[in-house]
């Protein structure tokens, strides 16, 4: 697949945001969409201008720091969402409004027809004030095909730039969501944007389907955060379109780790070390066969370098280590480590890790090497 007309979409300060007892304070918001910016992101929802408040300001000024990205507010099918929205000067709009029966039954406690009514008055009502319209689908991996198709090409009529599908609690798969998503392209032809949520650990899978089918946006954020288990990830979509469908959008990867580590922070929800692309162990090697394959050749584990992500190669000596990985690390410190010394330090270190239920630091290392030596020449002299 070659298509670099993909976009992507942060909805971080949004739909991130939204992670249950997560709140960015306005400089938070305003240093994210700036770093968001700075590695290349097409479009940043900013967040809910209704909400007004904190919430207002820091769209507003996200809007004036003149960013390259275009900005979005997040609306309600409602006017009054809108027209806060555009109060906050930004050039584009999201209008989401539930298609599924179960939303439109029992949260809306409306009618189908009310809300076709209601999302094409409403985009109407920004297209006329010349912003750009994602018309949103909640709830669409639920929806009755017929229906989201029907919702689709009113939407189109309207005026919509794009249609957003929402899988919003993550209930698709990607053979499925390949189906969905080519069927609404074919007998629509609108763009579509990807919205998928984690519930099953699908996320960036589905995302992935979505653009094998046609869409053309991937709504992201920063470590997946998101409501319950979140979005697909920012990082591991960029990622995963670069090296397993070969589409290299220009983000500037090597920035990413920094990206995550401030949307951690700012979060308080911690990045777990084996989180992918960006966790602090995904270029860390302990096992002997693996420290040994990576030091003679990176790509024999790795499929990309550390730096491309702004991570950091370790080699860690532990319990599962080899000889290789031990004469490389004493090769560090300077010491040449002969082979059958490397063997005999081995079964040190192993009770050491084995003892303590970790790796061993440097300095243990060391201490053990010249416990080793000492024993080694108390032989000797025997
Ligand atoms: C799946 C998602 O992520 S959707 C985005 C969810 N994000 C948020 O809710 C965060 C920000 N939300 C808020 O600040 C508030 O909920 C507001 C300002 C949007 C609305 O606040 P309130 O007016 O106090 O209403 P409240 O949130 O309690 O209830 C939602 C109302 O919006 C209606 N509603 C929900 N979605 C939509 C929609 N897409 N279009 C139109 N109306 C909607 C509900 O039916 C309910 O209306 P009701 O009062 O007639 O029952
Ligand atoms: O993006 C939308 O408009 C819908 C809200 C959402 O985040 C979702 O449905 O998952």
């Amino acid at each position: 697949m070659k298509n670099t007309d993909i976009k992507i979409v942060d909805t971080t300060l949004r739909d991130g945001e939204q992670t249950a007892g997560v709140v960015f304070s306005k400089a938070e918001k305003l240093q994210i969409a700036r770093m968001l910016d700075e590695i290349g992101v097409h479009q940043i929802e900013a967040g809910i201008p209704v909400m007004g408040g904190d919430e207002e300001e820091a769209i507003k000024a996200i809007v004036k720091a003149g960013l390259k990205a275009s900005i979005m507010g997040w609306n309600r099918a409602v006017i009054s969402d809108i027209e806060a929205s555009l109060r906050c000067g930004v050039d584009a709009v999201a209008i989401s409004i539930s298609t599924s029966d179960i939303h439109i039954k029992y949260k809306l406690k409306k009618t189908r027809e009310w809300v076709l009514e209601n999302m094409v008055k409403a985009t109407e009502f920004a297209k006329k004030h010349g912003v750009y319209v994602s018309v949103n689908a909640e709830d669409a991996s639920r929806t009755d095909m017929e229906f989201l198709l029907q919702f689709a090409k009113a939407a189109k009529e309207a005026g919509a730039d794009r249609l957003r599908y929402c899988d919003t609690v993550g209930i698709m798969e990607p053979f499925t969501m390949y189906e969905v998503i080519k069927t609404i392209i074919e007998k629509v032809g609108i763009p579509v944007e990807m919205h998928t949520h984690n519930d099953f650990g699908m996320a960036t899978a589905n995302a992935l389907a979505g653009v094998r089918a046609g869409a053309t946006y991937v709504g992201v954020t920063v470590n997946g955060l998101g409501e319950r288990a979140g979005n697909a990830a920012l990082e591991e979509v960029v990622m995963a379109l670069k090296y397993i469908y070969n589409i290299d959008l220009g983000i500037k990867t090597y920035k990413l780790r920094e990206l995550s580590e401030y949307v951690a922070k700012a979060s308080q929800r911690e990045l777990p070390v084996n989180k992918a692309i960006v966790g602090k162990n995904i270029f860390a090697h302990e096992s002997g066969i693996h420290a040994d394959g990576v030091i003679k050749y990176p790509k024999t584990y790795e499929v990309f370098s550390p730096e491309e992500v702004g991570g950091e190669r370790q080699i860690v000596i532990g319990k599962h280590s080899g000889t290789h990985a031990l004469i490389r690390k004493f090769q560090e410190y300077g010491i040449n480590l002969p082979e059958e010394d490397a063997q005999e330090l081995l079964k040190k270190v192993r009770a050491l890790a084995v003892e303590l239920k970790r790796p061993l630091f440097d300095k243990e290392l060391m201490y053990l090497y010249q416990d080793y030596l000492k024993e080694k020449a108390k032989k000797e002299g025997e």
